[in-house]
């Protein structure tokens, strides 16, 4: 998997390079694009299919069955030639030469409707194909874990999601069938060649060695650069949405014409992949148009000789060329054909890349948390965390002690840091009690936002425990712990929803009332005054707001299902004072009855806490009142006053 990520990650990279650097990877775009082309059954590939194709087969082998029969009743017009030239015109029979003709007039039509018939069968099953494998991928992203897209650009993903299903349709519709089709046709072709005249059939039947040996090469360099232009477009789609989102930086730092030379780049390179690619194609199709139509030269000239000899009649010769000629088109499209199938087993690895990825982050805590469940369940009563809780409040219900959020011994490290890399955070305790508001202190990069990510389980913590009344977040089912703890972070990330919708995404069950008093709540009354209330469409990312509207809409949705308890990364940074106060004092009404960790940078929100932890260097180093800290720690004072010397006091 190592590999994989590491050609995930190229693209970001790669993005930024000078385009001497991307000429210096030679032939076939990025190495790991080279190495993934490589030593890969093309068929291997495309089987991981099945089980799409399987819920449309019986209307897919029927189309390709109508396919076969068009194709063959095409065999079958020279041959009817054959008939027409040795009867009725050397017999000058005019009523014979109608009857041929009305014949073949027949074929034409049948081998036209049976083609458009099989279009007919294939065409609305294999669009569900698509659509359930697009589903699928997105289902399966959703519940890939954080770290996986952290990891993964965007335009990687998006161009597997879009341009890469694609041709996947493209290729179930035309390619698999075709190849079926043209192969059947050719051996059928040949049948009636080699019954015909044999050795005219042999004349025929040669470039057959040199063409297999050709395609093979060919499939092997096309896989390598078929590889490289859809990596080299994942790349190209993650840049045109960086574009986009960050325009208004863009704009703002005047960085259009630098982008606009970065995007340039890119596309140059993916412009030298792609006429690398044409150019394969370009020779493999010249070869396999030239080979056939020399041999169908000579056959021409041996039968003619043939003909003048006596040896054979010129009906035959008719017949014979005729088939050779209708046989031209499968043989010659056996390039593109190809080539559109390594396409296809190109999105096919692509696909099955992301499918692949488990679901799940290893869990090192999980059989602590299972051995706890278990002890829990034979005693009869949810598990402590290891000691009584602290501030005595009621249960939640008739055995479950209410004991808050408690981290015990908590470690984390990010799967892609290097490995030298001290943890971010290294034994962390800390227990926030039922009902009690603790704010979160600590110098920019300490560890805030991932501890607090740790809550919900956005991050798979690498040691120790973290217990919500004092069940261990491992053990609860994933539903039942999005319901009990609700998030807003520093970067309010809305939907392209309505307003209320945005808002209601907080809780599975949310009534309008919830969603008003949310409303309340965060101070987002402006939504009233949008043109369609809560139904107005917020927009992509929610940019037609400004920054402390969405923190606000955000806010809303963390607080709408009255969570027990509540995790806020620094949720009023985007606020004006005065929307601020407005805010807090809201706030402040949540936060009496919730259990809460609040990010704070700033000493009014850190007032709205009932104690305070600083964070230093990964781990807790103090915990108390808003003032006892301010005595007692040179750091917190700092880091309040955000003057630097106060800490080297
Ligand atoms: N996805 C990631 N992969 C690797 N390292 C990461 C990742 N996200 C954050 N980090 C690193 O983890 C450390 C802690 O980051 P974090 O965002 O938790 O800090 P923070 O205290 O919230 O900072 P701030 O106050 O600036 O928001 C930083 O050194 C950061 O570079």
């Amino acid at each position: 998997m190592a590999a994989t990520d590491e050609r995930l990650r190229g693209p970001e990279r790669e993005t930024h390079r000078s385009d001497a650097e991307g000429e210096a990877e030679g032939e076939a775009g990025s190495p790991s694009a080279r190495n993934a082309g490589r030593g890969r059954s093309a068929v291997r590939s495309l089987s991981r299919l099945w089980p799409y194709l399987r819920p449309v087969r019986a209307r897919f082998f029927t189309a390709a069955g109508v396919a076969v029969v068009a194709s063959c009743l095409g065999l079958v017009i020279p041959l009817v030639l054959k008939w027409m030239v040795d009867g009725p015109v050397a017999d000058r029979d005019p009523g014979g030469v109608w009857l041929g003709g009305a014949l073949l007039l027949v074929l034409g039509i049948a081998e036209a409707g049976l083609f458009g018939l099989r279009r007919w069968l294939v065409g609305r099953p294999l669009a569900a194909v698509e659509a359930s494998m697009r589903t699928d991928l997105y289902r399966h992203l959703q519940r890939l874990p954080v770290s996986f897209h952290d990891r993964w650009s965007s335009g990687q993903l998006l161009s597997r999601a879009t341009t890469d299903l694609m041709l996947l349709r493209m290729f179930l519709a035309f390619p698999l069938t075709f190849l079926v089709v043209n192969g059947v046709t050719v051996l059928a072709g040949f049948a009636i060649l080699f019954a015909q005249q044999w050795t005219l059939g042999l004349v025929l039947l040669l470039p057959a060695v040199p063409l297999v040996v050709l395609c093979s090469v060919f499939e092997t360099r096309y896989a390598v650069v078929a590889r490289a232009v859809q990596d080299q477009t994942g790349d190209l789609t993650t840049v045109v949405e960086e574009g986009v989102l960050g325009v208004r930086i863009v704009k703002g730092f005047g960085r259009h014409r630098s982008q606009a030379r970065a995007f340039r780049a890119l596309t140059e390179r993916v412009r030298s992949t792609e006429l690398r690619k044409a150019g394969l194609l370009a020779t493999i199709w010249a070869l396999i148009m030239t080979l056939p139509e020399l041999a169908i030269g000579t056959a021409l000239v041996l039968g003619t000789v043939q003909v003048a000899d006596g040896e054979l009649s010129a009906g035959t010769l008719v017949a014979f060329l005729s088939t050779a000629l209708t046989l031209r088109w499968p043989v010659e499209s056996l390039g593109f054909l190809l080539a559109m199938s390594q396409d296809a087993a190109t999105a096919t690895d692509r696909f099955f890349e992301v499918m692949d990825e488990p679901t799940a982050e290893p869990q090192p805590a999980t059989q602590e948390a299972a051995a706890q469940q278990a002890s829990a369940t034979r005693n009869g009563s949810a598990p402590s965390s290891g000691s009584a809780p602290s501030n005595g409040s009621a249960p939640s219900n008739g055995s479950a002690p209410r004991d808050g959020l408690r981290f015990a011994g908590v470690e984390f490290r990010y799967a892609d840091a290097p490995p030298d890399a001290p943890p971010v955070l290294a034994g962390v305790d800390l227990h926030i009690r039922s009902g009690e508001t603790m704010a979160l202190v600590g110098a920019t990069g300490s560890g805030k936002t991932t501890l607090t990510a740790l809550v919900p389980r956005l991050h798979e913590l690498t040691h120790g425990r973290i217990t919500l009344d004092g069940r261990d977040i491992t053990a609860l089912p994933r539903d039942e712990l999005r319901e009990l703890v609700a998030v807003a972070f520093e970067e309010p990330t809305l939907f392209s929803a309505t307003a209320g919708e945005n808002v209601m995404m907080g809780a599975a069950e949310v009534t309008e009332a919830d969603l008003l008093r949310a409303l309340d709540v965060a101070q987002a009354d402006f939504v009233h005054a949008l043109p369609k209330g809560t139904d107005t469409q917020v927009g992509e990312q929610g940019l037609s707001l400004s920054g402390g509207q969405r923190q606000r809409l955000a806010l809303a949705r963390a607080v709408v299902g009255q969570p027990r308890f509540l995790i806020l990364d620094d949720p009023l940074s985007a606020l004006d004072v005065h929307t601020e106060a407005l805010v807090e004092a809201a706030l402040r009404q949540v936060l009496a009855t919730t259990t809460a960790l609040v990010v704070a940078h700033r000493p009014s929100t850190v007032l709205l806490a009932d104690r305070v932890a600083l964070l230093s260097e990964g781990r807790i180093t103090a915990v108390g009142t808003h003032h006892q800290l301010l005595c007692d720690s040179a750091e917190y004072r700092s880091l309040m006053s955000g003057d630097e010397r106060e800490e080297a006091r």
